[in-house]
C-alpha cells in the first residue's frame, strides 16, 4: 500500500517547555525543540516509521528548503518551491502536559504557486492507493482547493482521506472523499450546533455522510473515536491515561486508520491504538511499532448514544 499526503501549509513546529505560564511576563524556556510538521507531513512520518510506504508533498520556500528537508531525512518528501518561507507554529508546554498552541497563517500563495502544488500532487499520485489531504489552507489558496484534489484523485482511482476544518472542510464534502476525520469540535462547527453526547456526534456524522462522504471518523480525545460508515457506527477507545502531548494525536489516528485498511471496525481500532500511542509520547514525532498496543483497544460494535462526551464541543454563538 502507498499513501501520498499533501500538506499545503506545513510548519516548523517549535516546542517550548516552560514553567506555569504567566501572561504578560518574560519567562525562560527549560528546553526548545524544532520538528518539521504539518498534518500530512506527520502522517507520512508515522506511516513510514511503521513500515507503510508514504510520500509527503509540501510547499517549502526556497530559503527554508534545506533545513526543512534535513529534519525529514529518511522520509520521502516532494517539495514544491515557494517565494515565501515555511510558517513557525509554537507549542508552549507547561508542567503536567498542558499545551498552548499558536499556529501562524502561513505564506501567501500566488495563483501560479497553488497551481504548481496541484500539478505536483497529481504527479505524485502515480501508483498511490490513498491521497491524504491534511491541515489548513494558507492565504491565497481557495477554500475549494481540496475539493478539486478529491476529484483529481478519484479520476486516478485513488482513495481520498481529508483532515481539515472550517470552510475548506465544508466546501470539499460534495466532492465525495472516502473518509473525513474531524475532531468533535470541527464536527460541531460544521453542523452548527453543540455536541454533548455520543448520540449527538453520531447524528452529526450521519449528516456529513449525507453530504457525500463515505466514512466519518470523529476523534474524541480521551473518549477515543467513533466511525460512521455504510454499515452503521462503531466506537473504540483505550483505558484512560494521562497524556504527555496530544499535538499530532489526530494525525496518528488517521495514520493508523489508513494502515489498518482504511475502512470499518478493524481500521478504527488501529487508528485509536496509534492515536493513544502518540498521546503517550512528547512532541509530534509520532509512534514507532513498540509504542502501539492494538490489544489495549476497547472495541464497541455499537455506540452508546446516551454517553456524555468528556469535553462537550461547544459552538460559539456569533
Ligand atoms: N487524553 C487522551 N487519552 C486517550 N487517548 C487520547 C487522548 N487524547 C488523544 N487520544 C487519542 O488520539 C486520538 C486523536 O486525538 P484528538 O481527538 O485529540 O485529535 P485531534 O483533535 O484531531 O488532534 P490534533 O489536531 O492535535 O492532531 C483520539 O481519537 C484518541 O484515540
Ligand atoms: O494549522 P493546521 O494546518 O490546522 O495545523 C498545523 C499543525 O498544528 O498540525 C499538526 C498537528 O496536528 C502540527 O504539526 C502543526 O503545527
Amino acid at each position: 500500500m502507498k499513501v501520498v499526503t499533501l500538506t499545503p501549509n506545513p510548519s516548523f513546529d517549535l516546542t517550548y517547555r516552560v514553567g506555569e505560564l504567566a501572561h504578560g511576563e518574560v519567562q525562560r524556556a527549560e528546553s526548545v525543540t524544532v520538528e518539521a510538521g504539518g498534518k500530512g507531513v506527520n502522517v507520512t512520518r508515522n506511516l513510514t516509521r511503521n513500515g507503510v510506504a508514504s510520500k509527503a508533498v509540501a510547499p517549502v520556500g526556497a530559503a527554508d528548503g534545506e533545513r526543512f528537508l534535513s529534519l525529514l531525512a529518511g522520509y520521502e518528501v516532494v517539495t514544491v518551491p515557494l517565494r515565501e518561507g515555511v510558517r513557525m507554529n509554537l507549542s508552549l508546554v507547561e508542567p503536567g502536559g498542558v499545551v498552548t498552541k499558536i499556529n501562524a497563517p502561513g505564506p501567501t500563495f500566488s495563483p501560479a504557486e497553488a497551481e504548481l502544488l496541484v500539478e505536483e500532487t497529481e504527479r505524485a499520485l502515480e501508483g498511490a492507493d490513498w491521497l491524504a489531504l491534511c491541515g489548513s489552507l494558507p492565504p491565497g489558496v481557495e477554500p475549494e482547493f481540496y475539493g478539486r484534489l478529491v476529484a483529481l484523485a478519484k479520476e486516478a482511482e485513488c482513495r481520498v482521506a481529508l483532515d481539515t476544518s472550517g470552510e475548506p472542510f465544508a466546501r470539499s464534502l460534495g466532492a465525495g472523499p472516502d473518509v473525513v476525520k474531524p475532531n468533535h469540535e470541527e464536527l460541531a462547527e460544521l453542523v452548527g450546533r453543540t455536541l454533548t453526547t455520543f448520540g449527538e456526534v453520531v447524528e452529526a456524522a450521519r449528516e456529513v455522510r449525507e453530504r457525500g462522504v463515505a466514512q466519518v471518523l470523529v476523534s474524541l480525545g480521551a473518549d477515543g473515536a467513533i466511525l460512521c460508515g455504510e454499515g452503521g457506527e462503531c466506537h473504540a477507545e483505550t483505558p484512560p491515561f494521562v497524556p504527555r502531548s496530544t499535538v499530532g494525536a489526530g494525525d496518528s489516528l488517521l495514520s493508523g486508520f489508513l494502515a489498518g485498511g482504511g475502512a470499518g471496525e478493524e481500521a478504527l481500532a488501529w487508528g485509536v491504538a496509534w492515536g493513544a500511542a502518540a498521546a503517550k509520547i512528547p512532541g509530534t514525532g509520532g509512534p514507532t511499532p513498540e509504542d502501539i498496543h492494538l490489544e489495549e483497544v476497547i472495541r464497541s460494535p455499537t455506540v452508546d448514544a446516551g454517553r456524555p462526551l468528556r469535553d462537550a464541543a461547544v459552538v460559539a454563538k456569533a
